[in-house]
């Protein structure tokens, strides 16, 4: 049985078009960056964390995989997780605009016996954003929620020029890199494979 611990829609949308409707597990781990830590092993621990908080949550289900991922936007080192309110949301656009930053998502895959984990990291480019795209942007609520301030599977993706990278590793959950992991533990979503 597959167990999915994030809050996040887009996750669970996101294993579903793989055709897996995985358990949901509730979870909440601070993210909070340690001082020198580097940006990608930031993220590779809250991924391994927030594993690690949904299989404290089943302890003791028979072959339960728990499966949880951590996204943050990258910029001169400087990470941007989610806005607290429209103020930190402008600060991060205007950052954003016009340049181009990195997104970095890493799967974890944890087991009573065995874990592996998985990571994409894309370089997304941004126009140059003119203040009425900026408020209007901010009016309209996409970027509650989102690391960076943005959802590229919105609006958003009008600001983009280029992404080198995995689309669905921006939105929260790279797909290829997910499949790949799913099939070291027995799950070949394309045989069909449901858990
Ligand atoms: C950059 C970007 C991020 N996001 C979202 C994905 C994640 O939900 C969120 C990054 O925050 P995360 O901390 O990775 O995830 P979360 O708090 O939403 O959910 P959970 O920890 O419970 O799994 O930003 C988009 O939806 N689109 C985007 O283009």
């Amino acid at each position: 049985m597959l167990y999915l611990a994030s809050k996040s829609p887009r996750r669970r949308e996101l294993l579903m078009r793989l055709g897996i409707d995985p358990r949901l597990l509730d979870i909440d781990i601070p993210e909070v960056r340690q001082p020198g830590e580097a940006a990608f092993d930031y993220v590779r621990r809250v991924s391994r964390e927030k594993a690690g908080a949904g299989l404290l949550g089943i302890a003791g289900v028979p072959d339960a995989l728990v499966l949880a991922a951590d996204t943050e936007v990258v910029l001169d080192d400087e990470v941007f997780g989610k806005p607290v309110d429209s103020d930190g949301a402008v600060r991060m656009l205007s950052r954003l605009s016009g340049r181009t930053h990195q997104v970095i998502s890493v799967v974890w895959i944890l087991s009573a016996g065995r874990e592996a984990q998985a990571a994409s990291v894309s370089d997304v480019t941004f126009a140059a954003l003119t203040p009425a795209q900026l408020d209007g942007y901010i009016t309209s609520e996409e970027w509650q929620g989102k690391a960076g301030a943005y959802a590229i599977q919105g609006r958003a993706e009008a600001f983009v020029t280029r992404l080198d990278g995995s689309y669905s590793g921006v939105m929260g959950l790279p797909l290829h890199e997910t499949a790949k992991l799913l099939g070291k533990f027995g799950i070949d979503v394309f045989a069909g494979a449901k858990e």
